[in-house]
């Protein structure tokens, strides 16, 4: 059970405490934050808010442990990983208990994310080995005007403290997405986890904890982001960004100082259905990539294009497995569970009344209770309406019918955000065309989006995101190249 057995340490009454070199501790703000559950809509539990101080002290640990971390050989900080992978996997019960009570994920889902991010943490821990283990090897002469004098060694050199800040929706996952390839590249972790998702940060954190890593090399603040996060994200000890979210990255990006930047944002991913795609696939990816985790994905299919022809079709398909879709609470492992926040049920519930005063077609009737919003297809949507470009965040998804492939490349163009898009159709070469034309980080041709498995690149375009993710980008972009020139007296050429 959460907070109990193993996890005791991290618990103080009904208050979790947060780690700071080395240690569980409690916050000397006196103040808490409370963590709602979505379906109960009650407090479920309680975390520390830090203070500036408590932020001052982790920073200076995470700096001094940096130094020692960076001379521990790398096949240690590997073995070191790998132990934190397994103690994960080892507890994925009472981590995944904290998912379903603090974001209502459906509980196989939320075994499935823990059991992930050990998997994600072992890959990095062997990628790490391999790809840092090599460098580079350039002589002068292939310059012009140079003779063979100069060899130059590259390697790739740690940045230093790595501020690691995920969204709610993958906590754990998203979290250690950042905090293995900071630690494996010689980097400490500085991690800000989601309000919602704490708790299962902190189970997580634990696991590493235990793995026996050094003091203050990973430490963990809890605390509102509109509280402590301007301070965390500006701080001048802070030598790199990690943040996943929504909008809040683009104003962390303006903020932020001369240091590298890693921003995955929202999405509005298009599905693009051309008149052969087969509409049975289309449909299952549809209810797959729209409706999984209520929607509340970068990833998800956040509006379809389909082609005039084939949209009857299309849309009977998906309202047939839409009815059969279980709504409810997250113990039951529905398909369909209360979104986040209330805030977040309203927000949807706005786009909704929005596309009715405008005339959408609804394939099912708008029901919500609480934060739990019934799946609804929403087709005829046009473009004066805000949920053809919003991020509804939710199980809503519009159909916006189509008359040629450029109209959908251009409805899927004009979006600010470009994170990734798919399409549907038998023709490998059209699909290629298309997916050359839209402006989004990735394309997937015939499934619906995703950004695993968890080594691929993941990225994207204009308001969805700057650099890429992905286990081996995220490695590097973790680190700095470093380069050593040995300088000869006199030109030498092997064999010369
Ligand atoms: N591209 C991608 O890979 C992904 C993108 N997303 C996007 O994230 C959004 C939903 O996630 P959500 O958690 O609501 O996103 P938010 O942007 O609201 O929050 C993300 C994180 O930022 C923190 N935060 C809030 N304010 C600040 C601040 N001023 N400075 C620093 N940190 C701050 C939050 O903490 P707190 O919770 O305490 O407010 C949370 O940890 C959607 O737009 C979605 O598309 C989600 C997953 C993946
Ligand atoms: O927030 C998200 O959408 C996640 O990054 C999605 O991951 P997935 O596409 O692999 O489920």
């Amino acid at each position: 059970m959460a907070g109990t057995g193993m996890f005791s340490e991290i618990l103080d009454g009904d208050l979790y405490k947060y780690y700071s070199d080395g240690e569980w501790k409690k916050s000397s703000s006196g103040k808490t934050v409370s963590i709602v559950n979505p379906t109960t809509r009650k407090t479920q539990y309680k975390v520390q808010a830090c203070t500036q101080e408590e932020v001052n002290k982790v920073m200076e640990s995470a700096k001094s442990a940096q130094k020692a971390w960076a001379k521990t050989p790398l096949w240690k900080r590997a073995e070191l990983l790998h132990k934190a992978a397994a103690i994960l996997k080892e507890h994925k019960a009472p981590i995944a208990e904290c998912l379903i009570k603090e974001i209502a994920k459906p509980a196989k889902d939320s075994v499935t994310e823990v059991v992930r991010s050990g998997d994600l943490i072992s890959y990095t821990a062997e990628e790490g080995v391999r790809i840092l283990g090599e460098g580079k090897f350039l002589v002068s002469d292939s310059f012009p005007g140079n003779d063979r004098t100069k060899y130059c060694l590259t390697s790739k050199i740690p940045l230093g403290v790595v501020l690691a800040i995920p969204p709610f929706n993958y906590p754990v996952n998203l979290a250690v997405s950042k905090i293995g390839p900071a630690l494996i590249a010689g980097n400490s972790l500085v991690l800000k986890p989601p309000t919602q998702g704490a708790v299962s940060c902190l189970h997580m954190v634990h696991c590493f904890h235990l793995a026996g890593f050094p003091k203050g090399l990973i430490s963990c603040v809890t605390g509102k982001g509109s509280e402590i996060g301007d301070f965390l994200t500006m701080h001048p000890g802070v030598n790199c960004i990690s943040f996943t979210g929504g909008d809040t990255g683009i104003a962390i990006s303006k903020k932020a100082g001369m240091i590298p930047l890693q921003m995955e944002l929202g999405g509005k991913d298009a599905c693009i259905v051309l008149e052969d795609a087969d509409l049975d696939l289309v449909a299952a990816n549809i209810i797959k990539g729209g409706f999984s985790y209520s929607g509340q994905r970068c990833t998800a299919i956040k509006v379809v294009l389909v082609m005039e022809s084939v949209a009857d079709a299309l849309v009977e398909k998906v309202k047939a497995r839409v009815a059969k879709l279980r709504v409810g609470p997250p113990e039951n492992d529905c398909d369909i569970t209360p979104v986040v926040t209330e805030s977040s049920a309203n927000f949807i519930e706005g786009l909704v009344m929005d596309a009715k005063e405008k005339g959408a077609t609804f394939c099912q009737q708008y029901k919500r209770e609480g934060n739990l919003i019934w799946p609804l297809l929403l087709d005829n949507v046009r473009p004066d309406m805000r949920i053809a470009w919003e991020e509804p965040f939710g199980p809503i998804l519009p159909v916006v019918r189509i008359n040629s492939v450029e109209e959908g490349i251009y409805h899927c163009n004009a979006s600010n955000f470009g994170l990734q898009g798919c399409v549907f159709t038998k023709d490998i070469n059209r699909a290629m065309l298309i997916s050359d034309a839209m402006e989004t980080g990735t394309v997937q041709i015939n499934s619906a989006p995703a950004r695993g498995p968890d080594h691929f690149p993941f990225q994207g375009l204009k308001d969805s995101g700057i650099g890429s993710q992905g286990i081996t980008n995220s490695i590097n972009m973790m680190t700095k190249v470093k380069t050593t020139v040995i300088n000869l007296p006199s030109p030498s050429y092997t064999m010369g």
